[in-house]
Parts: C-alpha cells; structure tokens; sequence
C-alpha cells in the first residue's frame, strides 16, 4: 500500500525532525518511490537531498522525471510548486522514510548486527554457514547476508559496494529478504553506519562486539579514537543480547557498555568467557581448538588460516549458541567455510613458497597477521606488498610501515587506491618509518608487477604476503574507481609461472 505525503510529513514532525515544510494542497497524494539519486526510478516518489557532493541540479532533475516531493535540509527554491519537507537533520530523516516506505521490514526478521575493528566480513561469512547447515537441515531457506564482500538478501546476491549500505538501501534488502522468505539476516555494522545514522530505529537481536583498535580517523571520517569507538560502542543501544569478545583491548568498557543490551554472551580464549576458545593447535597447515561452555565442550577445526580468525569462530559459535543453534552445526559450518581474499593461499611446494592474498590493512590487521604468520610458518622469511590509500586514516603509513618493516626481510610498496593523492608521495612517507626499522623497500608503479616480481625473486622458504585489498577488482585515482585486476589473480600468475620454471628445470 502507497502511504500519502502527509503520512510521511507526521512521521517527520513527531520525531522532531520538521523546521519548515509546504505541501501545496497535495497531502493526500500517495508516494510511490522513494530514492535520493537522481539517476533512480523517481515517478510519483519522494526524492532526498543528502551528501556532500549533492548540486541543485539533481533535484531539478529529479522533479522533471516525476518526483512528486521533496524532503531536504536546504530550501532550494525551484520554480512551480514542489512540495518539500525541510528537516533539521536528513541522516536522522531517511531511516525513518526508508522503513515506512518498506512497510518496517525490519520486524519480520531477526538481525545479527557485526561490529569491531577487524573480523566483521568473516564473521559474517562464519555466522552465515552455521546458519546455513542449520537451516538446511530444517528446511528452511538460508540466512541474509550483507558483508563487505557480498549482499544476499533472498533475491539479489551481489557484490557490495560499502561495508553497511545507506539506510535506504538497507530497508529495501529488508524487504527482499523478508518477502522471499528469509528469517535471519547478518550484517555488517560500520563505525560511519552507526555515527551516520545508516542503522537508526533496527533492532539486533545479536549485536557482536569484535574487537577495538585505533584506525579511521580523518577529517571524513572519525575526528578521534573517542569518536570511532564510542560510535561503535553505540550498537549496544540498540541490541538485545551482546556477544562480547573479553580478548579485545579496552575489554572492560565494551563490557560496561553491553549493559545497554538486555544481556551479555561474552567469548574469548583468556578469563573466564562463557564461550571460552582453548587448547589452539596448527597441524599441517590446519587451525584446531577446543571450545567450551555450559552445553558443550567440543572440537572444532577451520578451513581458513590466520589465528585471528578463531576470535571471529568465537563470535560465529556465541552468536549460534544464543540462538540455540546445536553445536554439530558450528562445527560443519567453520569447518568448510572460506572467505574471498583473507588469508587466499597459494603455494608452490617444491620451493616452499607461499603467497597469501589478504585484507589486511589496517594497525590491528597488519599486527595480527604478522603474528600469525610468524607462528603457522616458523623459520620462513616474510616479503610483503602492500600500499596506504589516499585521503583518510593517514596514521596506517605510519603504523603499516613499522610493523611490516619489522618482520619483513623485504617490501614492495605499491598504490591502494591513492584517490587525490601521489601513490609515490604516500610510498615515501610509508618509507619513512621502515628506514627506522631498518627494512629494505622498493616502490613499483604497477601493483600487479610488483607482485609478480615479490613471488619470481623470492628465496625458498618464503611467504610473500600481499595485503590490503583482498579480492577487489578495483582502483582509486583521482575521484574515479577503475577496474583492475585483484590481488588474487596476479598471485595466481606469479605462482603458476613459478611452477612452470621448476618443472623445465626438473625437465632439463
Ligand atoms: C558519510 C557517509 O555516509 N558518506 C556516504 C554518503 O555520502 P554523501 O551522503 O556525502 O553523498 P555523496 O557521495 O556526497 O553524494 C551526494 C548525493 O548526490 C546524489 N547524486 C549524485 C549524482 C547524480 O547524478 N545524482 C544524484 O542524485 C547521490 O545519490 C548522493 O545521495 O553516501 C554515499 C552513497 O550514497 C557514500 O558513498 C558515502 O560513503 C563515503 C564515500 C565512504 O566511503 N564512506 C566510508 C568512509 C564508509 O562509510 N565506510 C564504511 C566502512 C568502514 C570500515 O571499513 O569499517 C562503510 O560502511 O562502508
Ligand atoms: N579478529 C581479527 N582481529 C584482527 N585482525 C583480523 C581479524 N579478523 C580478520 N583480521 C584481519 O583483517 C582483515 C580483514 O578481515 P575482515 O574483512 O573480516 O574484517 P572487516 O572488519 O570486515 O574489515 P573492513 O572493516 O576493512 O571491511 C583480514 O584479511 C585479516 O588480515
């Protein structure tokens, strides 16, 4: 059913949000669509105005192609009557709209809401196929999905283009997933989702806290570290039961800060969680661990490498036990699942040369990532490639600098997505800090090239690792995004050129 104007205008004004508004007499017109790009279906619909880079010009557009109304902070005076609703705040405006418009969608399903610093993608994809053996088994039709990597929500599966979509967005996946069927969506909740108002008004039923460290912090993004983390602590607002992870740093806090949630799962391998991770074994390449609380005490293996990725298990196990979900699922679902370009391996084993694709990226990442490399490999040298982007969260050409310098025998540096900014310039300043550790580094132009070259001059017993931008098949130059190969396939080349010049040395 199409709401009217007017159902929409009283909407806004009992939420506060109305400083100015004229509707023209047109108050029981029924809204029909609702988008704030112009570039959208917009006939007989309500079109917002947001962003920086909004221009009058959309809007114009907009109201030429049928937009019936429109709601803004700014009154932008067009010519003929267009009714427009004026309001204080149009980030606390468009969730609202956007889950009227959809008819609450929200309420139909159960939502698991995933934020921290690192490990929200992959505990995604890990709560994803728990669920998914679960369901099947019952069945039913699988879980949701919004991930950095992908957005399913029964009735489109497509890449994502950001990690928590505009509200919006989100309410129409809502509806898809709600409409086709599905009961449970997991979805990534960003820092910017939360402090932007993408995730007003939802509800989690689980809202997981993963982890904390410092990162995001620019002039469009977070002012401080205050900033970042209170924003994220804010989930807890608007969650009802928390699953907390008592390894993180400032781990009193996230739990202090839980008490806004109606209950609290903590998880861990320290203290006494009550999802608590022990017993952590690499055989053959294979991560193992033992996991235990009040129903049960079990194994459990991971088809994927790096020990961080037990803290996500962690989160994936806590969130399944709040739902009751019987543990030989949680075991089936992290024993097979694997996630596009984190820790992507490729080997060439008679030279033992490893290369590992992954989205490392950030201080905590990258400190991770070393850590457990220096632990699955022992006794291998490390040559890393990776980049800082341009822009934003400027203290990683500092921090990512430090710490692969630290543990590299070598570093490519390469651009990851430069945007505005010279790929060199940044280079020089990643260089900086690894001059005080003392590792030798070369900046190469072409990300794919120096990949190629890491894997061609790498010694035996080497892991290359190629860092920062996973299965992306895009860069940023300028304000434009271009298609570029991803991480992964240049690995793939370099390893299979590798293998083919030892099997004609074996040959000769
Ligand atoms: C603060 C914030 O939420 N920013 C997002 C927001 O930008 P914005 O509202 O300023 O919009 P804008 O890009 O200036 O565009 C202006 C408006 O003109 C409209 N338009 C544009 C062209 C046209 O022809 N017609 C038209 O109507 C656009 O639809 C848009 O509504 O809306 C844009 C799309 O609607 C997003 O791309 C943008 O994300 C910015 C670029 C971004 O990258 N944000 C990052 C920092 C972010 O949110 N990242 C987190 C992940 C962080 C993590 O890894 O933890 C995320 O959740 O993705
Ligand atoms: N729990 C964790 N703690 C620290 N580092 C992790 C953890 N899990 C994954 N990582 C590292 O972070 C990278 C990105 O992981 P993932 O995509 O799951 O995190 P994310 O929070 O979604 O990241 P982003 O916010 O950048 O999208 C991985 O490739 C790995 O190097």
């Amino acid at each position: 059913m199409n709401h009217t104007l007017r159902q929409y205008f009283v909407l806004l004004k009992n939420a506060g949000l109305v400083k100015d508004y004229e509707l023209y007499g047109r108050e029981e017109l029924a809204v029909k669509n609702m988008t704030y790009d112009s570039k959208r279906p917009v006939e007989g619909g309500i079109f917002i105005c947001k962003g920086q880079n909004f221009k009058k010009e959309y809007l114009q557009d907009a109201v030429m192609r049928g937009a019936v109304c429109y709601v803004s902070e700014n009154d932008y005076e067009l010519e003929g009557q267009v009714p427009y609703i004026l309001v204080k705040d149009i980030r606390k405006a468009m969730p609202i709209l956007g889950n009227f418009f959809y008819g609450e969608p929200s309420k139909e399903l159960s939502l698991i809401g995933i934020t921290g610093t690192k490990g929200k993608t992959t505990t995604a994809h890990y709560i994803q196929a728990i669920f998914n053996e679960y369901l099947d088994d019952c069945g039913e039709k699988g879980i949701g999905l919004f991930s950095s990597v992908t957005t399913y929500d029964g009735v489109e599966k497509t890449p994502s283009l950001m990690t928590t979509p505009e509200s919006l967005e989100l309410q129409r996946h809502f509806r898809n997933a709600a409409d086709s069927g599905l009961r449970y969506v997991a979805m990534e909740v960003s820092s910017q989702a939360l402090k932007y108002h993408r995730v007003d008004n939802l509800t989690y039923d689980v809202g997981v806290f993963l982890n904390i460290s410092e990162d995001h912090i620019s002039p469009c993004e977070h002012e401080d570290f205050e900033d970042y983390f209170s924003s994220k602590l804010s989930i807890f607002k608007q969650t009802k039961t928390a699953c907390v992870n008592t390894d993180s740093a400032n781990a009193d806090r996230i739990v202090k800060a839980a008490r806004l949630a109606h209950e609290t799962v903590t998880f861990g391998t320290t203290g006494n969680p009550d999802i608590y991770g022990y017993n952590i074994q690499t055989h053959n390449g294979q991560i193992s661990f033992h996991v235990k609380c009040d129903r049960f005490n079990k194994t459990f293996r991971l088809a994927m490498h790096g020990l961080f990725n037990i803290e996500n298990a962690l989160a994936a196990i806590a969130t399944a036990y709040v739902y009751k979900i019987p543990v030989k699922y949680m075991v089936a679902g992290l024993a097979n699942v694997k996630v596009d370009g984190r820790m992507e391996q490729y080997t060439c084993e008679e030279e033992r040369i490893t290369a590992i694709v992954d989205y490392a990226h950030n201080r905590l990442s990258f400190e991770r990532l070393f850590d457990s490399v220096l632990i699955e490999y022992p006794g291998y040298k490390i040559v890393s490639v990776f980049g800082c982007p341009g822009g934003k969260a400027y203290n990683r050409r500092r921090d990512l600098g430090l710490i692969a310098g630290l543990f590299s025998k070598q570093v490519y540096l390469v651009a990851d997505d430069p945007g505005t900014e010279n790929a060199r310039a940044i280079a020089d300043e990643i260089g900086k800090y690894m001059d005080i550790v003392g590792c030798p580094y070369e900046f190469v132009d072409d990300r794919g090239e120096a990949i190629r070259r890491a894997i061609a001059e790498a010694d035996e017993n080497t892991v290359v690792l190629v860092l920062g931008k996973g299965n992306e098949g895009h860069q940023k130059y300028g304000d434009l995004t271009y298609p570029y190969p991803s991480d992964s396939e240049f690995v793939k080349q370099g390893i299979g050129q590798r293998k083919k010049n030892v099997r004609v040395q074996v040959a000769l």
